[in-house]
């Protein structure tokens, strides 16, 4: 795993980091949001604006064509594999930054400052980069793991609700995958009272969870596959929602993929009903409702390019309980579409 450096204060772990680093060797990818941090984020080393991709915002934006403006900079400004790249933003800036990083020159050196909820318990960790192409999740990409991530739960202060409940889902599926406590304690938190403060050390629990997984299986080999846990369907209506124009975020669609999942896991490994009923009625009340059942041949369709796929039909991975995995599962299409009517 990457090593990973909590902080309150990233710009001073930065400047340490890149003391050394001449100026035409550091480069930097954000966001037109994110972009608004970097000033104060670099203001302890000797920035170079003109240094800076600036991507637009949104998932869409997750293309060949982000990555193509990254390279370009890196190339055009002489770029070379012992420079650094430094991703300032969210998961699409940390997937998109890491991708151009680990291809360009055949890799160069990376590192990830995470500004949503969700890039840092979860986006910038683990190495997994890419894009979306022909309309399916992260087609393309690579893993590689970046040199150090920066998190300071500071840029949490002014992450929209919305942005920030996406998050929670990852950690969520972090609960499920741990430990009954710490599910217990996301699904009964008070989020509007809760402040970054308070966020850190449920964020440290979940970097860990992942952290653990990720260190017995950086590839996805096996073990890794229950990170993908609520994915397999979470993925397929995040494709279609970008498709119709109505597009959920990434961890909207993973807590609707949660539910489905797990009642496949209810009904397939014994998954305790009561906790999926738990599980289902939070994202009942705190996720958007999306039309499904309309489009269960195209859900079905999307699902069949699931990157677990090792054979004919779609992968899951299952819980027979919290903490509890079963890999390799290849669900009916009549039991996948009884578990979209359930969601
Ligand atoms: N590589 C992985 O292991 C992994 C894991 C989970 C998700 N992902 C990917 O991550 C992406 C989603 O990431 P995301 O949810 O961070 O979305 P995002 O990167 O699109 O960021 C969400 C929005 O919040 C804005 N923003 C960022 N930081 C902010 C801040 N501090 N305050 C206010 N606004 C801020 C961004 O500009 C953007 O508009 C998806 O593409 C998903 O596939 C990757
Ligand atoms: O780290 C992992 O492994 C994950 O699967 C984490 C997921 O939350 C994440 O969305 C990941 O990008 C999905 O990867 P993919 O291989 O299904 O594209
Ligand atoms: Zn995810």
């Amino acid at each position: 795993m990457e090593s990973i450096i909590f902080t309150t204060d990233a710009s001073i772990v930065l400047a340490e980091l890149l003391g050394g680093i001449r100026h035409e060797n550091l480069f930097i990818v954000a966001d037109k949001h994110t972009v608004g941090f970097c000033d104060r984020l670099f203001e302890k080393v000797d920035w170079i604006p003109s240094h800076v991709t600036v991507l637009d915002c949104g998932e869409e934006y997750k293309s060949i064509e982000s990555v193509s403006r990254i390279w370009m900079m890196l190339s055009k400004r002489g770029a070379r594999r012992s420079s650094i790249l430094v991703c300032v933003g969210g998961g699409v800036v940390t997937d998109l930054g890491g991708f151009a990083a680990s291809t360009f020159k055949r890799g160069m050196r990376c590192i990830n400052v995470p500004t949503t909820l969700l890039a840092q318990v979860d986006a910038s960790l683990g190495g997994k980069t890419g894009f979306n192409f022909n309309g399916l999740k992260n087609e393309i990409g690579t893993f590689s793991i970046p040199e150090k991530v920066i998190i300071d739960v500071h840029f949490l202060s002014h992450l929209p609700v919305r942005e920030r409940m996406s998050g929670f889902a990852e950690m969520i599926k972090h609960g499920l995958l741990s430990d009954r406590e710490y599910l217990t304690r996301l699904l009964s938190l008070e989020y509007q009272e809760t402040s970054p403060e308070d966020f850190l050390e449920l964020i440290r629990r979940s970097v860990t969870i992942k952290g653990e997984i990720v260190s017995q299986d950086p590839r996805e080999q096996g073990l890794r596959k229950v990170l993908n846990f609520g994915h397999t369907i979470g993925h397929a209506i995040e494709s279609l929602s970008i498709m119709r124009g109505m597009a959920l975020l990434h961890g909207e669609a993973v807590a609707l993929g949660l539910v489905a999942e797990l009642y496949l896991s209810v009904k397939e490994k014994g998954f305790p009903e009561e906790i999926y009923r738990e599980v289902r009625n939070f994202v009942k009340r705190y996720y958007p409702n999306y039309p499904l059942m309309e489009h269960v041949d195209t859900l079905y369709e999307l699902m069949l390019h699931d990157k677990k796929n090792e054979r004919r039909g779609v992968n899951f991975t299952l819980l027979p309980g919290i903490g509890e995995f079963s890999l390799d599962n290849y669900c009916s299409k009549d039991l996948v579409v009884e578990a979209l009517s359930q969601v």
